[in-house]
């Protein structure tokens, strides 16, 4: 049976030689794990212009352009995604998280000591070969 593919969003936010990154509520898909920034892209609406609608809600970020990354369709069994992921270095804004979760720089060599969901270990290969 074909399930439907959710379309998702997703901002790797770098600077220098960090990356920010928020945990995901518990009660959430991949609750408690660690994520970039994102979320899903609605009906009609672009990449770019659901990753400023979404790091402006999520990180309080105003995102001036991005460039295209990678794209990663993953089958959790529960929900099967395609991540758009983007890579975003022309922002301004102090970034935090605005939801109320937990949210920090990171350098990229420490990256491996953060929790993921399973399809985000193609972007962190990814990330560190930047
Ligand atoms: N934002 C984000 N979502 C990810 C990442 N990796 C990953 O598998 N996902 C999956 O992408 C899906 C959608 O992301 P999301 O929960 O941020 O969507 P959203 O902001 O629109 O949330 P909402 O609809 O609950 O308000 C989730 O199933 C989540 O598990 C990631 O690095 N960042
Ligand atoms: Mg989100």
């Amino acid at each position: 049976m074909n399930k439907k593919i959710v379309h998702v969003a997703v901002g790797v936010i770098k600077a220098e030689n960090s990356v920010f990154i928020c945990k995901r509520p518990d009660n959430k898909h991949q609750g408690g794990l660690w994520e970039f920034p994102g979320g899903k892209v609605e009906r009609g609406e672009s990449v770019f212009t659901a990753l400023q609608r979404e790091l402006l809600e999520e990180v309080a970020l105003t995102i001036h352009s991005s460039t295209e990354l990678l794209v990663i369709e993953h089958d959790y069994g529960d929900k099967q995604v395609r991540l758009d992921v983007h890579l975003l270095t022309d922002f301004h804004g102090e970034a935090h998280g605005a939801e109320g979760q937990q949210g920090k720089w990171v350098a990229i060599t420490e990256l491996d000591n953060y929790a993921f969901p399973a399809a985000n270990v193609a972007i962190i290969e990814k990330i560190k070969a930047l």
